[in-house]
C-alpha cells in the first residue's frame, strides 16, 4: 500500500512538472519527465536518459528519451509475472513487436520489490491515441492506411504465434536464461517455487513454443518514428497453447482474466472457460478483429452493440452479435476480414498466417 502512495504522490509531482526525480536502473541513471500511461499496478513514464546521452539531429542536440515502465510486486507471484514480461521484451526479434532496452528487479526503501524496464519511447503514441486525434478532428482513415497498419499488426502477431517465423528460438530461450540469472539471488529464491502459472498449463515444449498476446487492443499498438505499428505491453503474453486440466486451473485462469484482459476485446472462449477446455492462439484473432473494427469505425464493435441496443457487452461477445455503420467506406472485402476475425468458434476464425494473406490481397 505505502508504494502505491509513494508512488501516487510522484505521479501528481509529475502530472504538475516539478519533479526532478531521478532513477537509476542498472549502471544509467534517467530524470522522469512526465507520465504516459498507467495500468493496474504499473506507470509508463517518459524519461531521458541523464549522462553524456545527448544525441545531435540536424545540428540540434536532442535529449535522448525512453519509456520506464515501472511494475509494482507487492507480492511473490507479482514478481513473477513481471519477470515473465521482462522475458517477453527479450524474446520475440521483429521491428513489429516491442523490445526492451534495460530492465531491473529492484528492493523499494519500504522492502517493496518494483520492476523497471527501459523500453524505446514511442513518441506517436498508441493506435488508440490516433483513433481519439480522429475522433476529435472528425477526419478518417483511408482504407490503404488500415490495411497498412493491419499488416503491421498481423506481421507481429506472426512472429508470436508461429514458432518458425522466429529467428533462432534456441537462441533467445538461452538468452531468457542468462538474463534470469542477473536477478538478485534474494528474488531467485523467492521465485524458486513459483511456476508461470500460464506457462505451466501449456504441453508444448521449448523451442517450438506458439505465445499469445491475450491484450491486443488499440492502447496496446503503438507507432515507431517511422509510423510501423508495434505491439507492446508483452506482461499478458504467454503460450498459447492451454489445456484446463483441473478446477483450481479453471479459477486461477478466470481471476487471470478478469486482471490482464480487456473485456470489448477478449475472446468469448476465455469469458467462459470450461474444464479440458483447450486455448489457442486463436483468441488473438478475435482480439485483432475488434482493434482494426475500432481503427475502421472508432469505437469497437460490442460496445457500439451496447450502445445501439442496450444489449450487455458480456452477452454482446458470447453470441458474437455486433454489426457494421450502414453506408460504410469500406470495401467488402475488408469488412469480410473482420467478420471471419470475429466469430464465435475458433476454429472458424484464420490462422494468423491466413489473416496476412487475405490482408496481403487487399494491399495488392
Ligand atoms: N514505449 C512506449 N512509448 C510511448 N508510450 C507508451 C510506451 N509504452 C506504453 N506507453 C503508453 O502507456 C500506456 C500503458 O502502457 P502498458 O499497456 O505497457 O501498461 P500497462 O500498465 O500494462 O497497461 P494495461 O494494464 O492498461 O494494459 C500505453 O497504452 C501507451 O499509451
Amino acid at each position: 500500500m505505502s508504494a502505491i502512495i509513494s508512488e501516487l504522490f510522484q505521479y501528481l509531482c509529475c502530472c504538475h512538472g516539478f519533479s526532478d526525480t531521478t532513477i537509476r536502473v542498472n549502471d544509467k541513471r534517467y530524470k522522469i519527465q512526465r507520465l504516459l500511461g498507467e495500468g493496474g499496478m504499473s506507470f509508463v513514464y517518459l524519461v531521458q536518459l541523464l549522462k553524456g546521452s545527448l544525441n545531435m539531429e540536424n545540428g540540434i542536440i536532442v535529449p535522448v528519451l525512453y519509456a520506464l515502465k515501472k511494475i509494482i510486486c507487492p507480492t511473490v507471484e507479482s514478481i513473477s509475472n513481471g519477470m515473465r514480461e521482462i522475458e517477453n521484451y527479450k524474446r520475440f526479434q521483429s521491428p513489429y513487436i516491442i523490445q526492451s532496452i534495460d530492465s531491473q528487479v529492484m528492493q523499494e526503501k519500504d522492502g517493496s520489490k518494483s520492476i523497471y524496464i527501459i523500453l524505446p519511447f514511442y513518441s506517436l503514441g498508441s493506435l488508440q491515441d490516433s483513433i481519439n486525434r480522429r475522433l476529435l478532428e472528425g477526419t478518417f482513415v483511408s482504407e490503404a492506411e488500415c490495411v497498412r497498419i493491419m499488416l503491421g499488426v498481423t506481421r507481429g502477431l506472426l512472429c508470436l504465434h508461429d514458432p518458425a517465423s522466429r529467428q533462432d528460438n534456441s537462441t533467445s530461450r538461452a538468452t531468457v536464461d542468462a538474463v534470469s540469472m542477473t536477478y538478485s539471488d534474494e528474488t531467485a529464491i523467492l521465485l524458486e517455487d513459483t511456476p508461470l502459472e500460464m506457462d505451466m498449463l501449456s504441453s508444448n515444449t521449448a523451442g517450438s513454443i506458439a505465445y499469445a498476446h491475450r491484450d491486443i487492443t488499440p492502447s496496446n499498438v503503438l507507432f515507431s518514428s517511422d509510423g510501423l505499428p508495434v505491439i507492446g505491453d508483452l506482461g499478458s503474453c504467454s503460450q498459447a497453447d492451454i489445456t484446463i486440466r483441473n478446477r483450481n486451473q479453471l479459477s486461477e485462469l478466470q481471476e487471470w482474466v478478469n486482471d490482464n484482459c480487456t473485456l470489448p476485446y477478449t475472446a468469448p472462449e476465455l469469458l467462459n472457460l470450461r474444464l479440458n477446455q483447450v486455448l489457442s492462439c486463436k483468441v488473438d484473432i478475435w482480439s485483432i478483429g475488434c482493434t482494426f473494427y475500432t481503427l475502421m469505425f472508432g469505437i469497437s464493435p460490442f460496445e457500439r452493440e451496447e450502445q445501439i441496443h442496450g444489449a450487455s457487452l458480456t452477452y454482446a461477445i458470447n453470441t458474437g452479435k455486433y454489426s457494421f455503420p450502414r453506408n460504410s467506406r469500406f470495401s467488402e472485402g475488408l469488412l469480410n476480414v473482420i467478420k471471419r476475425c470475429i466469430q464465435v468458434d475458433p476454429v472458424q476464425r484464420p490462422t494468423t498466417s491466413q489473416l496476412l494473406n487475405l490482408l496481403q490481397d487487399l494491399d495488392s
